[in-house]
């Protein structure tokens, strides 16, 4: 489940005071197992409240609260313990460079503490799933743009997050891909987990009539 209530994001070290204010009172809740489409133009804020939820900025005012847990209150501890139980995509992909397409899958269930005979069962899996079985011992800067975003989607899913947060996550496939990508997603919402989605991919929005939020100008101006 996430909630936020009245939730204001303001970056520092911004030059200009009127571009200071990412995110204005916004309030939502996602219930638990939900699926929520998160639209709007470019600059509305969606990475930003994608952000607060992966506990990567921390809210100027408001409250948040992320699986049970209020953000705000968090030891560090608590904190890396919260990420781990929550699946991110990022817009940038964010691989390790120096780890091959299988070491990258493999790390957020070595971080948990899966036996090697579970991670090499799941990963193995999930990167036929994605279709890079074949690439698994390719390094990030050998994989193009769309396998970087397939990997960087296969290390989000792989520990079956309570959480996942997916950033602009079809932005480097194609149709099908993109098709594909959705059914493991609604695959997993099914299984429980709740789900966030970033995205300018109208035609994926009309495909799975999900509810949405829409962004505007950093305020949100559409729930449901
Ligand atoms: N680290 C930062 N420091 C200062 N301003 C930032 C920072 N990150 C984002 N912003 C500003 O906050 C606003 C919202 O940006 P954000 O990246 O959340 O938008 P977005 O909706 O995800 O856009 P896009 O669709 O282009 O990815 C923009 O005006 C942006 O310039």
């Amino acid at each position: 489940m996430v909630r936020f209530d009245d939730v204001w994001l303001r970056y520092r070290h911004t030059t200009r005071a009127a571009e200071a204010e990412a995110l204005r009172g916004i309030s939502f809740e996602i219930e638990e197992g939900g699926f929520r489409w998160l639209t709007g133009p470019s600059g509305a804020g969606k990475t930003s409240l994608l952000k607060l939820i992966y506990l990567a900025e921390h809210p100027a005012r408001g409250r948040i609260e992320i699986l049970g847990t209020r953000a705000a209150r968090t030891t560090r501890r608590e904190a890396a313990l919260l990420r781990r139980r929550i699946g991110v995509v990022y817009q940038d992909f964010r691989l390790l460079p120096q780890l091959d397409a299988y070491d990258n899958v493999a790390l957020p269930m070595r971080l948990a503490r899966r036996s090697e005979a579970q991670v090499q069962a799941d990963v193995t899996e999930i990167l036929r799933w994605v279709g890079l079985a074949h690439r698994m011992h390719a390094r990030p800067d050998e994989l193009s743009g769309g396998e970087q975003q397939r990997i960087a989607i296969a290390r989000a899913v792989v520990a079956r997050p309570k959480l996942l947060v997916a950033d602009e996550p079809t932005g480097n496939l194609d149709d099908e891909q993109a098709e594909r990508l959705m059914l493991l997603i609604t695959a997993l919402n099914k299984l429980g987990t709740t789900v966030i989605v970033a995205t300018h991919n109208t035609q994926l929005v009309q495909h799975y009539p999900f509810p949405r939020l829409g962004l505007e100008n950093g305020r949100l101006v559409h729930d449901g």
